[in-house]
Order: C-alpha cells, then sequence, then structure tokens
C-alpha cells in the first residue's frame, strides 16, 4: 500500500488527487472466497472454492475451459449468487454492497457489455463521466491501439477490439480492483502485450487484479499469485516460481522410438525419461553437469543427433499435467 494511483496507464501527467489508498482500508484482502459452491442443474460448476486474493497484486485463476472460473468471477462481480459459502470484495459483500463497490470495483466481462450502437470513445467518455477521477478516455483508447477507432460503433469492431474496450472501460474510473475475464484469449500479439502492459501498469499503481487465464504465458508473466482450479476446486495456488519449482528439465529432439530404458540405466538414480510427443524427449532428475554429459554421451555412442537440447525450468503447464494428468489446453 502507499502508492498513488496517479501513475495509472493512459494518464499523460500524474494529476494530484486522492491517493488510492486513502479510499481503501488497509487491512484485508481484496477477495476473499470460502467454501464457494455453485450449482447450474446437476454440473457442480464450482465445488467448494476458497482462495484470498492480496491486495496490490494480480491474482490469476488458471485452469481449462469449464473449470468455473468465469462463474466464481460472476459470483465476485455479484452477477450471480452462490449456493454456499461466503464471498467478501475489499471486504464487502458483493449483492448486499453492490452500490458501495460499483465506483471502486472495474469489470470486464468475457463478451460485451457495451450497447451495440455506442461509439467506442462516446462510450467510454460516457463511463469515466461517471467518476471523480477518471484516467483520460482518449490517451487509454491509444494506449490499447484503438484510437483511430474511437467513432466505430461497438458492434463493428472486430472481436479483439471489443475486448480491448472492454478492458478500457474496467478501468477508466481507476477502480481499487479489477475483474478480467480471460482478457487477452483471441487477441493477436501485439494486442495482448498492449493488454499485458496495460495490466502491468495497473499493478504498479496499486491496484489489485483478480484475472482468468487458460493460457499459462499469461499466468506466468503477470501474476503475482497463480490459483490453479480444475472441476470448481483449488488444486494448487502459489506464485508461479513456487508452483514451478527450483527444478530444471533437459529437453531435446531427436528420431522417434530411441531406447529409453537403456538411456534411463546410464542415468543417475532417481531420473525419469519420457518420450511424448514421438521424437520430443524429456529427462527429469537432479540436472547436473554428469546428467548432460551422460545424456550427450549416450546419444553420441548410439549415432543420435539431438535437435533443440536445452535445460529449463517447469512451466505451469507441467504443474497442472502432474496434477491433473491432462493438458491445460485441451
Ligand atoms: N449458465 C449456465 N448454465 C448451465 N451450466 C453452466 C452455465 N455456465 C457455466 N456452466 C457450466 O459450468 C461449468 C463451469 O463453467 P465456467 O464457464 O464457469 O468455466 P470456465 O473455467 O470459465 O470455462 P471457460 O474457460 O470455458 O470460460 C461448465 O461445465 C459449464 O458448462
Amino acid at each position: 500500500m502507499g502508492k498513488a494511483i496517479s501513475g495509472a496507464p493512459g494518464t499523460a501527467a500524474p494529476a494530484p488527487g486522492p491517493r488510492l489508498d486513502s479510499m481503501a482500508s488497509p487491512q484485508g484482502s481484496a477477495l476473499e472466497l470460502d467454501g464457494l459452491v455453485k450449482r447450474y442443474g446437476r454440473t457442480v460448476a464450482v465445488d467448494g472454492l476458497s482462495l484470498r486474493a492480496a491486495r496490490g497484486a494480480v491474482t490469476a485463476l488458471l485452469g481449462p475451459n469449464g473449470a468455473g472460473k468465469t462463474t466464481t468471477i460472476e459470483i465476485c462481480e455479484g452477477f450471480r449468487r452462490a449456493d454456499a459459502g461466503t464471498v467478501r470484495v475489499l471486504g464487502l459483500d458483493p449483492v448486499a454492497d453492490a452500490r458501495a463497490l460499483k465506483p471502486r470495483v472495474g469489470v470486464m466481462p468475457q463478451s460485451g457489455g457495451v450497447p451495440g450502437t455506442a461509439r467506442a470513445g462516446e462510450f467510454l467518455r460516457l463511463v469515466a463521466s461517471f467518476h471523480t477521477r477518471p484516467l483520460d478516455p482518449g490517451a487509454l483508447l491509444d494506449r490499447l491501439g484503438l484510437a483511430a477507432h474511437a467513432r466505430t460503433p461497438f458492434r463493428r469492431l472486430s472481436g479483439g477490439q471489443q475486448q480491448r474496450l472492454s478492458l478500457a472501460v474496467a478501468v477508466v474510473g481507476r477502480p481499487e480492483l479489477v475483474f478480467l475475464d480471460e482478457p487477452t484469449t483471441g487477441l493477436d500479439p501485439q494486442a495482448r502485450h498492449a493488454t499485458w502492459e496495460l495490466v502491468e501498469g495497473l499493478r504498479a499503481a496499486g491496484v489489485s487484479i483478480v484475472l482468468t487465464t487458460h493460457h499459462m504465458e499469461e499466468a506466468e508473466r503477470l501474476a503475482d499469485h497463480v490459483v490453479i482450479v480444475d472441476h470448481g476446486r483449488v488444486v494448487a495456488e502459489g506464485s508461479p516460481a513456487e508452483l514451478t519449482g527450483a527444478e530444471r528439465q533437459l529437453r531435446f529432439r531427436a528420431r522417434p522410438g530411441l531406447g529409453l530404458e537403456e538411456l534411463l540405466a546410464a542415468l543417475p538414480p532417481g531420473s525419469a525419461a519420457k518420450e511424448s510427443p514421438a521424437g520430443h524427449y524429456l529427462v527429469e532428475g537432479e540436472v547436473s553437469p554428469e546428467l548432460l554429459a551422460t545424456v550427450t554421451a549416450w546419444c553420441a555412442s548410439h549415432g543420435v543427433m539431438t535437435e533443440d537440447l536445452r535445460i529449463e525450468r517447469r512451466t505451469l503447464e507441467d504443474v497442472f499435467l502432474e496434477l491433473t494428468g491432462r493438458e491445460l489446453r485441451s
């Protein structure tokens, strides 16, 4: 705490004004969920989910399609009611205290949120006018690559442009907390980077951000705290570094069908080796100079030419696969 919002993205010159933390209670989490349950008929979308999102941090809910991320976020936004459990958003109840929360919380839904006929620039200025100390709408459009589309009605914007306008609408009021539901899904790399930079700027200005994603790169790049969700439950959480651990792994590509049992016999005890998919090899264990030398010597003695030999950290994708036996992107 203690950071002024005046450095928030989209503002050319920091305006003197109230500090962000003057509006927020310094104690407590931005978001607290305990034992959240939500059913749609027989489908249990959220199944006893508990989490804390710290103030001033980026918290990412990472999980595959159907994991319950959107349902969870919509409950936090006050759009849906949980069947069981408790939700505190900035210490308040998202339904009972909706009026008090509205000016303090920015919401970017997965789709829409803007009337189809509204022109991008006019709508953003209108939303800005509801807030006491908004960001400059023109600068925000520019920052998100939408300046040339300020006069375009929402329904005539491309999907990616609509998404970026929804993001602008969510943050223009300088909220204390922003919910972003899959903010970069479907965006091209340039728009994705512009979105990431905006999120990083918000965080630097002390804004609390809770986002959902099924892109592990997004979670790894942006999040201070990652909550991995599957089947409506938290399966693991921590910082990206905590989740992926210190271990390294060795990967290489070579012709398919190498005799891995023979390679394994040459490796130090406790090592593992697998081929998945065909021609892609992974060696796990304590990656030491000796292990590297053993693998390359074994390859040389078997006439195996390796490509892309590299030593790398585990990714969140690997963590998810280990925890659930499935791929995040499936
Ligand atoms: N309005 C609804 N009515 C019935 N079932 C729903 C509804 N909304 C979501 N579900 C179901 O609840 C489960 C969780 O969906 P949810 O959209 O919350 O997951 P998600 O993790 O956000 O997935 P995605 O990444 O695809 O958006 C899924 O099985 C989904 O089919």
